[in-house]
């Protein structure tokens, strides 16, 4: 069997259990002396049905990361796969199909489309896509999420926290097997940003979701099962079962010592040490960056 051939039956015949996977991925912009590396042979895999964190520096490659798993962006070598599909080499119309039928997207800018109600901006994509919503998958998503009394109102009449909610149930109608949170609380006050996060868990226990969710928050990052550590683009690190202060320890190490901490194995594991579960606190974002756009072309 070929390197690639093998390659790709180790994909398939892993892929139960993991949603997304990448293999050697790679991802530098630009050449010549400006080319910038933005992910160097990044090796990666998302569980099924778990919550991971992605945190790192500014810079560190969150966003390409999550860019390239979800087919957002090309990848300059290596490979994804999404489930068995390998994404890479797919043609863009491919692209839109997977991300607009299999992912679920949420970005800190809610992106919400003003002129429809709470209701018509959760079913959109699926409108768009010309699938029928499964009514007991929605009633449940609508009720997890809080929103049966606001399904009506339009997203300038509703709080922050609820339009983040509502674009969650969008993320989540059609349940896809991939969710994408990019700085999801970023531009919550800590109240709401502890609500959509609270949900997002419930997602992953209740409604047998998963989520990856880019974040620079500590307080976040305590609600994922996971967190990786990306540095130079680079996964440096990863922690199970994190508490906000074990984070924000770890983050600490990032800071003025550059990117890799001295006497750090790169692939160590690191538990959340002594650290319950339930010790769990919350913040938002706050020196997040808005990003992307929703995934509602129509191919
Ligand atoms: N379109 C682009 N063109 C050129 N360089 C880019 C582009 N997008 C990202 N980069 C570079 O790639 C590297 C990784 O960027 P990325 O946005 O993935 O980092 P990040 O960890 O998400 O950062 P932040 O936390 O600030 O959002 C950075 O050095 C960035 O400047």
């Amino acid at each position: 069997m070929s390197t690639a051939a093998a390659e790709h039956s180790l994909g398939r015949a892993e892929a139960d259990g993991v949603a997304a996977r990448a293999r050697g991925l790679t991802k530098a912009y630009g050449s010549g002396e400006t080319a910038v590396l933005a992910l160097d042979s990044v090796d990666v895999d998302i569980t099924r049905g778990r919550f991971t964190a992605v945190m790192g520096p500014s810079g560190s490659g969150k966003s390409t990361l999550m860019h390239c798993l979800a087919g957002l962006d090309t990848v300059s070598a290596g490979q994804v796969w999404l489930g068995d599909t390998e994404i890479t080499g797919l043609r863009d119309r491919e692209l839109t199909r997977l991300r607009r039928d299999r992912i679920g997207f949420m970005f800190q800018s809610f992106n919400l489309i003003p002129t429809l109600n709470a209701a018509e901006n959760i079913t959109l994509p699926m409108d768009i896509a010309g699938r029928k919503p499964d009514e007991k998958w929605l009633d449940q998503v609508i009720d997890t999420l809080g929103l049966r009394n606001r399904l009506g109102h339009r997203p300038s009449q509703l709080s922050g926290g609820q339009q983040q909610r509502v674009a969650c149930a969008r993320a989540l109608a059609s349940r896809p097997e991939l969710i994408f949170a990019d700085e999801p609380t970023g531009n919550l006050d800590s109240r709401a940003g502890l609500e959509v996060l609270g949900f997002l868990r419930e997602a992953v226990d209740q409604l047998g979701q998963t989520v990856v969710m880019v974040t620079h928050d500590p307080g976040a990052a305590a609600h994922s099962d996971l967190v990786l550590y990306l540095a130079d683009g680079r996964i440096v690190d990863r922690m199970e079962h994190p508490t906000a202060e074990a984070v924000l320890e770890r983050m600490r190490l990032f800071s003025g010592s550059g990117a890799q901490p001295s006497g750090l194995d790169p692939r160590a594991t690191t538990d959340g040490a002594g650290a319950p579960a339930d010790a769990r606190t919350t913040g938002t974002g706050t020196d997040a960056r808005t990003t992307g756009t929703t995934d509602l072309d129509k191919d």
